[in-house]
């Protein structure tokens, strides 16, 4: 893979669930270093897409390739590729017997041979990344919600991945930690040559620290372009999306919920 060449590549995707097409007529490119936000309303797909570039879910038509390589079926192979891919699930994952250290630390014992002693400053530097170098032997139940979503990122970034992904990064943070969590996203892309891919709700949130945003609803792509033309997109189905709007062409079942009273 030379420098140039996108970090993800999807063409002409087609992906079933349950035997139902869920997503069609999937084209995409993400260059590297960029940051790409996913976006769409609930049950329109955003997850299924995330399946199809991990693996997890196989094409039912079309071609999906990550990091140069057309995505595995192979489980060895599959493996292999996913070493490569840093995922921040939004439950975290955190194995609440384990310190943050020992966290971060289980991705580096899984797949390498390094000596205890090396782990160790690797998974302080990680916890450093992203300024959790202080409690690296606190355990989860002592961390606040925001704290244990940057071990969790850590932790993805034990490997090195070149690409990450983020599967609705910000549920359950309030609009502090959330803010810290998007710095986090963007300087971490920026100082360690990342790409970046975040699926999420958060529009408003995340829209500022994208390079690149994509909607999907009604079982494709509707939008595909930088976060000041989604904003200033006159598609009635953007405009619908970005609006929050019950009625309009997505259809009702498919509309994000209404925000609730405060
Ligand atoms: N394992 C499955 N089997 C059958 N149908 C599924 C499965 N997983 C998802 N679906 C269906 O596929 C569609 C897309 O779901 P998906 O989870 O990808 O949407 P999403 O955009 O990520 O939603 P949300 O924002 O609520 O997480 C939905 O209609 C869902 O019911």
């Amino acid at each position: 893979m030379t420098n140039e060449s996108p970090i993800v590549r999807i063409s002409n995707l087609r992906l079933e669930r349950g035997g139902r097409t869920v997503l069609s007529d999937i084209n995409l490119e993400v260059p590297r270093g960029r940051i790409v936000a996913v976006l769409g309303p609930s049950g329109s797909g955003k997850s299924t897409l995330l399946a199809a570039l991990t693996g997890e879910l196989a094409p039912a038509a079309g071609t999906v390739e990550v990091l140069g390589q057309s995505v595995p079926q192979r489980r060895r192979d599959l493996l292999e590729l996913r070493k490569g891919i840093g995922v921040l699930l939004q439950g975290n994952g955190l194995l609440t017997d384990l310190t943050a250290a020992e966290n971060v630390a289980l991705p580096l014992r899984a797949h390498t041979r390094l000596p205890d002693a090396v782990i160790r400053q690797l998974v302080l530097m990680k916890l450093h990344a992203v300024g959790l170098r202080a409690a690296a032997d606190a355990f989860p139940r002592e961390l606040s919600g925001g704290m244990a979503r940057r071990v969790a990122l850590a932790r993805a970034l034990a490997l090195d991945p070149p690409l990450m992904i983020y599967d609705e990064p910000l549920t359950g943070l309030d609009p502090i930690a959330s803010g810290v969590v998007m710095d986090l996203m963007r300087r971490l892309n920026d100082t360690l040559g990342l790409t970046s891919i975040v699926v999420t709700h958060h529009v408003h949130e995340t829209l500022p620290v994208a390079d690149q945003a994509i909607v999907i609803a009604n079982g494709r792509i509707v939008f595909s372009g930088t976060p000041s033309q989604l904003e200033s997109s006159q598609d009635p189905l953007v405009h619908q999306f970005l609006k929050g709007e019950p009625d309009g062409p997505i259809a009702f079942d498919a509309a994000p919920r209404a925000p609730e009273a405060a």
